[in-house]
């Protein structure tokens, strides 16, 4: 699990560690991660760093300032660097390296560019680019470079123009978009929450001193391979199918049968030994899923170590039963879709209130809209986390990059999300996969983290192979869960 932290936490961080070394430490360590990256990035695209064009966009703090020494170093390395001051005020020591080195100003971008270097603002910056430097980016990224391609992006710390501690982006046509962001000492939310994880590209963090000074707790963390890996329950020899767990699902419906095929099918790839189903869509399900065990009820059914409720359910008189008969277990529950729509009013507050086992709310941003009041907004994870408190409820909120936030105030960003998901029926089979997970015994932050996890990375394997329904998502969960576990 990787932490980020929020601008405030990295500068109190920066600010005990550097006390301790000889002024600009940092910096300079920065610095050569920085220029490291570009060589690297230089080097795989057009074979080497001489004589390769490279604009620095400076403004006027230490972002400019890292940005300013790495052109020196690649200019002492050969490469023809330009830099375009964006305020009157700048670094001073590190303007003076660069043009030591044999680096120029430049009054704007011109000729072909083969790197563009952001540091027109790090962790200091607020709100959308300012309208110079928004222009100046315009224009360089339209550069071409020499193989005529785009020339390479690399934002220094964070893509200027993006809400550092939230991810927001205010204008995305006044942020930077960067192939790489290289960052110092720790992420920060912008990276992995957001449109502002999109504008960073891929992101690559410099180790600059700073782990052992961190001492809040992270604003958000990310899971990898390892994390998922080591929760994921495992079968033992001694296990049959009902200690493997048994998950229910209260899902479909005459107007959508598919809905409960998808959550059936997302069940089927997690780790529990029986699935049962409960609703109208039970000829189907038999049909197409032989190993599910079928009632028409939730009350008709036998005991689950936790119940899937409301995909494709809808809201009339018999999914409110469903719904209260679910609630009402003491087993994990995890509310989707038709089931947000129906605690929206309230009418479900006591029975909520009343459980003892974790509830788990599955909304996209109009779903939580109706149960917040307002939809998300700027701050993904603040606006989850509180929704997580006031309902006592683990979160999973839906997106690009899906948050999840519990109780307890932790909160986690999925890093493998795909846009391939952005289609009909995939929540659905995310809901089936989290509610075996909850029934195979993982605690319910853990199993919506590892859910939206391995759904993300099926999702990506279904776009490789071409245009994705959520059938096809359903259809790669097997193999996204040994991906992700081995
Ligand atoms: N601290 C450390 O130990 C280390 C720090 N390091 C580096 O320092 C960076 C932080 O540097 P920082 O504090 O100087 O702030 P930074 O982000 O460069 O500039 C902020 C200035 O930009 C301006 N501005 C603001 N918003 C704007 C906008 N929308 N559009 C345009 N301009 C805008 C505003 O100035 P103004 O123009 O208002 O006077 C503001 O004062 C950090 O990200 C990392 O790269 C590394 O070297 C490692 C060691
Ligand atoms: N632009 C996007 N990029 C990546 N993932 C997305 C995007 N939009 C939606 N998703 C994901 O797709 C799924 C859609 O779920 P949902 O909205 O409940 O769909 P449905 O109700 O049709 O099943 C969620 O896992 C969500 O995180
Ligand atoms: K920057």
């Amino acid at each position: 699990m990787k932490g980020a932290w929020r601008a405030a936490d990295i500068r109190a961080a920066e600010k005990a560690l550097m006390a301790k070394l000889p002024e600009g430490t940092l910096m300079q360590r920065a610095a050569a991660g920085l220029a490291r990256r570009c060589a690297g990035l230089l080097h795989d695209r057009f074979g080497g760093v001489y004589g390769r064009r490279v604009l620095v966009l400076a403004g006027s703090g230490d972002n400019g300032g890292d940005a300013m020494y790495a052109g020196a170093a690649l200019a002492r390395r050969g490469a023809d660097v330009r830099v375009i001051r964006l305020s009157d005020r700048i670094h001073g020591a590190s303007y003076k390296a660069l043009v030591a080195a044999g680096g120029r100003p430049a009054p704007a971008p011109h000729g072909h560019l083969d790197l563009v270097v952001d540091g027109i603002v790090g962790i200091g910056g607020r709100g959308a680019l300012r309208e110079r430097a928004a222009a100046v980016v315009a224009e360089a990224v339209r550069a071409r470079a020499e193989d005529g391609g785009a020339p390479v992006v690399v934002a220094v710390d964070v893509p200027s123009g993006v809400e550092v501690d939230t991810g927001d982006v205010p204008d995305p046509a006044a942020a930077v978009r960067a192939d790489v962001t290289v960052t110092f000492g720790a992420l920060k939310p912008a990276h992995v929450v957001g449109a502002a994880a999109v504008h960073s590209g891929l992101v690559d963090l410099v180790d600059i001193g700073l782990a052992g000074y961190l001492v809040t707790r992270p604003a958000v963390e990310v899971p990898d391979h390892s994390d998922i890996a080591g929760w994921w329950p495992s079968h033992a020899s001694t296990d049959d199918k009902y200690t493997r767990g048994v998950v229910g699902l209260a899902t479909g419906s005459d107007g959508y049968p598919g809905a409960a095929l998808l959550s059936v099918a997302g069940a089927l790839a997690g780790p529990t030994g029986y699935v049962r189903y409960a609703g109208t869509a039970q000829e189907s399900v038999r049909e197409r899923f032989p190993s599910v065990v079928t009632t028409d009820s939730v009350g008709a059914a036998g005991r689950a170590q936790a119940w899937v409720c409301g995909c494709g359910l809808g809201t009339d008189e018999r999914a409110v039963g469903e719904l209260r008969a679910v609630l009402a277990t003491p087993v994990p529950v995890i509310l989707d879709a038709d089931a947000l729509t129906l605690i929206a009013d309230g009418s479900m507050a006591q029975p909520l209130r009343e459980r003892r086992a974790a509830t788990v709310i599955t909304p996209h941003d109009r779903e939580f809209a109706r149960i917040a009041g307002a939809e998300p907004g700027a701050d993904r994870v603040e606006a989850a986390l509180r929704l997580a408190a006031q309902m006592n409820a683990v979160v999973l909120l839906k997106g690009d990059r899906t948050v999840v936030a519990a109780p307890d105030g932790s909160a986690f960003a999925n890093p493998t999300g795909s846009a391939a998901l952005a289609t009909a029926g995939t929540g659905d089979v995310l809901a089936g996969l989290l509610g075996s997970l909850l029934a195979g015994g993982l605690p319910a932050p853990r199993a919506a983290v590892a859910a939206a996890y391995v759904h993300g990375l099926a999702g990506r394997l279904a776009a490789e192979k071409g245009p994705t329904t959520a059938v096809d998502v359903a259809a790669e969960l097997r193999e996204a869960v040994t991906l992700a576990t081995r």
